[in-house]
């Protein structure tokens, strides 16, 4: 699997609101879940960076954290700040709450990125953009975007090439894919996620 080229970037400045506490720094099994993501982008990754408003709580987790640059704009205005620092030209980027993420179905968009700006899993009939592959060439768009205080994920997806990647591609590389997209939002979820260790 390739290294270069590709920043790994976990999203982990939301509210956790459902959860009532950072849902990354949760154990899932023995690991933290963004242990569990952090090995698993490390496969694919150059570096991973955490995105997060809270710097010294992730200070053990990444290569490096950066705050969002355009703050309260949800999971696009981290998507944006971490595009923004990536030091590789395509950016691996993750919600923090999906402890089950795989390497090989990141190296599957991975190895679709050719000729595109972003790579998106497809899955259940709707894209899923915290599991996404995204080019520095998407930043300009993603920036127009929250300037006008537009914060939908997928907004500037008509604005860039797109690849998306259809449920039968992906099962070549993943065959859990209903484990892979699992977010652990609330702590039902967090019950069932130590169940599918
Ligand atoms: N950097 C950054 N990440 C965010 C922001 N808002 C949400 N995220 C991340 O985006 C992902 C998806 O977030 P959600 O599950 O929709 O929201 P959440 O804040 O984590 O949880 P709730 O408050 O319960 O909705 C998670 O990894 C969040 O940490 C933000 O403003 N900045």
């Amino acid at each position: 699997m390739q290294k270069t080229g590709i920043t790994g970037i976990i999203l982990a400045g939301g509210k956790n609101a459902r959860m009532g506490t950072e849902k990354a720094l949760l154990k899932v099994g023995p690991h933290f879940i963004i242990e569990h993501i952090s090995s698993a982008l490390r496969i694919v990754s150059k570096e991973i960076i955490v995105v997060t408003l809270e710097p010294d709580k992730y200070a053990r987790f990444g290569d490096r954290r950066v705050k969002d640059i355009m703050t309260g704009h949800g999971p696009l205005g981290g998507i944006h700040a971490g595009l923004a620092s990536a030091g590789q030209p395509f950016a691996l980027v993750t919600a923090c709450d999906m402890p089950f993420v795989s390497a090989g179905l990141a190296a599957l968009l991975i190895d679709n990125a050719a000729g595109y700006d972003a790579v998106v899993p497809f899955y259940r009939g709707f894209p899923e953009p915290l599991f996404a592959l995204y080019s520095k060439s998407c930043l300009k768009a993603i920036e127009e975007l929250l300037s006008n205080n537009r914060n939908k994920i997928t907004g500037f997806y008509d604005q860039v090439k797109v690849n998306f990647i259809n449920e039968q591609k992906m099962l070549e590389a993943e065959t859990e894919l209903a484990k892979v997209f699992f977010n652990v939002n609330t702590p039902e979820d967090l019950k069932k996620a130590q169940t599918m260790v």
